[in-house]
C-alpha cells in the first residue's frame, strides 16, 4: 500500500482522549446508515453521532435525529419546513421539547447540497458515507476537504472520482467499509507493499450463480433482489446479481490499494464468510473471515485503527460448516471484464460505466428493460463514449459530471417510451 497507508494522523479518538469519536452519517436512513447508528448506539463511550443526512425518508431521519440529538440534520428531498415539521412530530412522540429550556434545535440543511454540508460538518471527526450512487461524490470530497476521516461505504464516489478523490485524500484518510476492502485492509496489515502478489476479492455469486446467460433473460426484479447472504439496499443488491458490484469492487481495490488491475482477481465464495484475501509473494494467503454482518466493517471503519469489541459475532466453529470457492463465470457475467477495459480507457470512462448502470438498474426495476439488458446497455454506452469529445480528456469534477450526464442521456435513449412487456409476468 502506498497512497493509502492507513496511517491518517487522526487523534486517537475513543479511549485516548476520553472523548467519543464524533461521527457524521451520510445516508443515515439506509442499510449502511441504520447499521452505523446501531454500532454507535452500542458503543456510546467510543462514538457519538453529531450530524445526519438522508434522502426522502424524512420521518425516519427525524426520529434518528431526536434519538441521537444530532447537531446538524440534512435532507436531499424535503424542504426546510417539511424537515422541521418531521422534527416537531418526532419530538412530540419522544416528549422532547422543541422550544424553551432543553429544546432540541439542530441546524437544518435541505436540497442537493445538504449531504455535502453534513459531510463537512466542522464538529465531526469521522464521516460514514453510506449514500447510494455517484451522488456520493460531493459528500466524499467535502469530508476529505474538511480533514475528516472518511469511512467509505459509497464505493461509487471513489470509482467515478478516481484520481480526483485519491488526490484530495491524505494518506490513510479513506478507510474502506465495503466488506471486501475492509477485509483487504485488515489482511494488508500483515505485510508490506512489496510483499503483495495478488488481491483476491470474494463474490457471493448472487442469486443467479451457476446459471447460463440464456437462463437470465426473463429473471424478474424480485428474483434479482433475493440476495443469498446480504440484506442491502436495492441498487447494490441488483449490482450483486449482475456482478456489476464485483466489477466496481475490483476497481475500488485498485484505487484504494494501488495494486494493478491484472493482480486483482475475483473468486466466488457463496457463504460470504471469507470477505477477501491477500496473497503474498511467498504463496501465503491472509484471509479475513466473519459471518456476513456489515456492523463489523462499519465499526472498524469509524473506529479505525481500533477494533470495537463485540461489534459482531465471530464464526461459531462448534457448528459444522463448509466454506467453498469456485471460479467466477466471466463469460456469463461480463461486467468485470468490461469495467477493467473501461478503467484503462480514460479517467472518466468509469463514471460513464457507473452512470449507465445506475440508469439501467432503475429501468430494470421499472420493468422497461430485462436483466441482461442492464450490462448490455452499460457495454453499449461505454463503447460509444468519446472522452476527448465530451470532456476534452480531462479529469475534474466538471468533467465527471459532464461524462455522467452524457452517459445517463445515452442510456435513457435506449429505452425511452412506455414500459414494455418483458414477458416475465411482472410488468407494471
Ligand atoms: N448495504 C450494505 O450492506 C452495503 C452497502 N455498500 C454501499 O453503501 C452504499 C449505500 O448502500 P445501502 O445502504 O445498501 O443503500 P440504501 O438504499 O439502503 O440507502 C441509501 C441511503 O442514501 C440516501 N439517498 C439516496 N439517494 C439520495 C440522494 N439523492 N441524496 C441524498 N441521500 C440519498 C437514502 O435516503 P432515503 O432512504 O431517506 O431516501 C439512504 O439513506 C452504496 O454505495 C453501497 O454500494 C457497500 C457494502 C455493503
Ligand atoms: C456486503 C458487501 O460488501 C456487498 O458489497 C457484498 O459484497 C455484495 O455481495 P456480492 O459478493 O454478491 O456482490
Ligand atoms: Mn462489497
Amino acid at each position: 500500500m502506498s497512497a493509502q497507508s492507513f496511517s491518517f494522523p487522526l487523534s486517537e479518538g475513543p479511549g485516548a482522549s476520553g472523548a467519543p469519536r464524533r461521527v457524521a452519517l451520510i445516508g443515515s436512513t439506509g442499510s449502511i446508515g441504520t447499521q452505523g447508528l446501531d454500532v454507535i448506539a452500542k458503543a456510546p463511550g467510543r462514538f457519538t453521532a453529531v450530524a445526519l443526512s438522508g434522502g426522502s425518508n424524512l420521518e425516519l431521519l427525524a426520529r434518528q435525529a431526536v434519538a441521537t440529538r444530532a447537531e446538524a440534520v440534512g435532507s436531499a428531498a424535503g424542504t426546510t419546513a417539511q424537515l422541521a415539521a418531521a422534527l416537531d412530530a418526532a419530538c412530540a412522540t419522544a416528549s422532547v421539547p422543541r422550544s424553551g429550556a432543553g429544546a432540541y434545535r439542530p441546524e437544518l440543511f435541505t436540497g442537493p447540497e445538504a449531504a455535502a454540508a453534513i459531510a463537512g460538518w466542522p464538529d465531526a471527526d469521522v464521516v460514514l458515507n453510506g449514500i447510494t450512487g455517484s451522488i456520493g461524490l460531493a459528500p466524499t470530497l467535502a469530508a476529505l476537504d474538511a480533514g475528516h476521516l472518511l469511512a467509505l461505504a459509497n464505493k461509487e464516489s471513489l470509482i467515478v472520482g478516481g484520481a480526483l478523490v485519491k488526490d484530495a485524500a491524505a494518506p490513510g484518510q479513506i478507510v474502506p467499509v465495503d466488506s471486501e476492502h475492509s477485509a483487504l485492509a485488515q489482511a494488508l496489515r500483515s505485510g508490506g507493499e512489496r510483499e503483495v502478489a495478488r488481491l483476491i476479492v470474494t463474490a457471493s455469486g448472487g442469486p443467479f450463480r451457476g446459471r447460463a446467460r440464456a437462463e437470465l433473460a426473463t429473471v424478474t426484479p424480485e428474483q434479482a433482489l433475493a440476495h443469498p447472504t446480504w440484506d442491502m439496499g436495492r441498487v447494490v443488491t441488483t449490482n450483486s446479481a449482475t456482478m456489476v458490484n464485483k466489477a466496481l469492487e475490483v476497481i475500488e481495490a485498485h484505487l484504494l490499494f494501488d495494486i494493478p488491475l491484472e493482480r486483482i482477481e475475483p473468486v466466488v465464495h457463496p457463504q460470504s464468510i471469507v470477505h477477501s484475501m491477500v496473497e503474498f509473494v511467498d504463496g501465503s494467503i491472509m484471509a479475513q473471515a466473519s459471518p456476513p454482518d456489515m456492523r463489523l466493517p462499519i465499526a472498524l471503519g469509524i473506529g479505525w485503527p481500533h477494533r470495537v469489541p463485540g461489534a459482531a459475532s465471530a464464526v461459531d466453529f462448534t457448528q459444522a460448516a463448509q466454506w467453498t470457492f469456485e471460479p467466477l463465470d466471466e463469460d456469463t457475467f461480463g461486467a468485470i471484464r468490461l469495467a477493467k477495459q473501461a478503467a484503462a480507457a480514460s479517467p472518466t470512462h468509469m463514471a460513464v460505466y457507473n452512470a449507465a448502470n445506475e440508469e439501467a438498474v432503475e429501468a430494470f426495476h421499472d420493468r422497461r428493460i430485462g436483466f441482461l439488458d442492464i450490462v448490455d446497455a452499460v457495454a453499449a454506452v461505454v463503447e460509444d463514449y468519446d472522452a476527448a469529445a465530451v470532456t476534452g480528456g480531462e479529469l475534474s469534477v466538471e468533467a465527471v459530471l459532464a461524462a455522467e450526464a452524457w452517459a445517463r442521456r445515452h442510456a435513457r435513449a435506449r429505452w425511452s417510451g412506455p414500459s414494455r412487456d418483458r414477458g416475465n409476468g411482472h410488468n407494471a
